[in-house]
């Protein structure tokens, strides 16, 4: 596999091409065809029930798709062509393209089981193959870097909801990811503790050049992170554009009467 590095700069991180998602008989994403361009800070907004989860657990291969393709770094992640048959690929393959991808969920998903540190350490261990030295020294970076300093030893059961979203954040960026999927991951928290997450996103995307994919509700923080929203609906992209534009003068109906609901309350 090619290091991301020796890619031409212009091959989109993030490719969907055609992606269909049901579940059951209801079609969540039909013929969606989208790219994020490599380092870009793209938010997803639309009206719940669009789709927005969904595309974030397609990349990080949660889901599959029914139809069509998707593409990181222009590698197919799940699926390729072959003699014009849409062919599934081998698990293999998705692990190996499901390392350059770290995602933090709205209820942080630790492992309850195991300490701070080592819920840091186990898959740059297991998956990557680090040492459990570098791991640790890693991880201990890591820890200073979202502010839990000396909370190694801690269960994730003692922290609150702000601290335990923290160690997430140092979780899915000890793997080095390439692309950040961060899907609603201030929603669980008291809003007196937002800030403090949301402050050290802010940070991550300051000092990285990983391309993140995010939805959140918090559209001020939507707005000092992305450089670009998709607003979803119906399965579809009805409007994109840098943050200002779409949240000061969105064109399409549904993006204004979305928006002043999202920013009325
Ligand atoms: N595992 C699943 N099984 C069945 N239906 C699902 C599953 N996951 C999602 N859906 C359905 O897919 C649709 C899209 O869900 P998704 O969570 O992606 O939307 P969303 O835009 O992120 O919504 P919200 O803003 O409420 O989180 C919804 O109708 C949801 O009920």
């Amino acid at each position: 596999m090619p290091s991301p590095h020796d890619l031409d700069p212009s091959t989109p991180a993030i490719r969907f091409e055609g992606v269909e998602k049901r579940f059951g008989d209801n079609v969540v994403l039909q013929g969606l065809d989208f790219e994020v361009a490599r380092g870009d800070r793209v938010t997803l907004i639309g009206p719940s029930g669009s789709g927005k989860t969904t595309i974030l657990r397609l990349v990080m291969t949660l889901e599959e798709a029914n139809e069509g393709y998707i593409f990181i770094d222009g590698e197919p992640l799940t699926h390729t062509r072959e003699g014009g048959k849409r062919v599934a690929l081998k698990e293999r393959h998705r692990n190996e393209m499901r390392k350059r991808i770290g995602m933090v969920f709205q209820q942080f998903n630790l492992f309850p089981n195991m300490t701070v540190m080592e819920n840091l350490i186990e898959a740059p261990v297991h998956v990557l193959g680090l040492s459990k030295a570098d791991a640790v020294e890693r991880g201990r970076e890591l820890l200073a870097r979202v502010g839990l300093v000396g909370k190694e030893d801690a269960h994730p059961s003692s922290l609150s909801g702000g601290q335990q979203q923290r160690v997430a954040i140092a979780r899915a960026l000890a793997m080095d990811p390439e692309i950040l999927l961060l899907d609603e991951v201030t929603s669980a928290l008291d809003p007196e503790i937002v800030g403090e997450v949301l402050e050290i996103l802010r940070d991550v995307a300051r000092t990285t050049d990983i391309t993140m994919l995010i939805v959140t509700h918090e559209m001020h923080f939507a707005r000092d992170v992305s450089n670009r929203v998709m607003m979803f609906d119906g399965g579809r992209v009805i409007e994109q554009g840098d943050p200002e534009t779409i949240f000061t003068a969105p064109t399409q109906e549904r993006t204004k009467s979305f928006l002043s609901a999202v920013l009325g309350a």
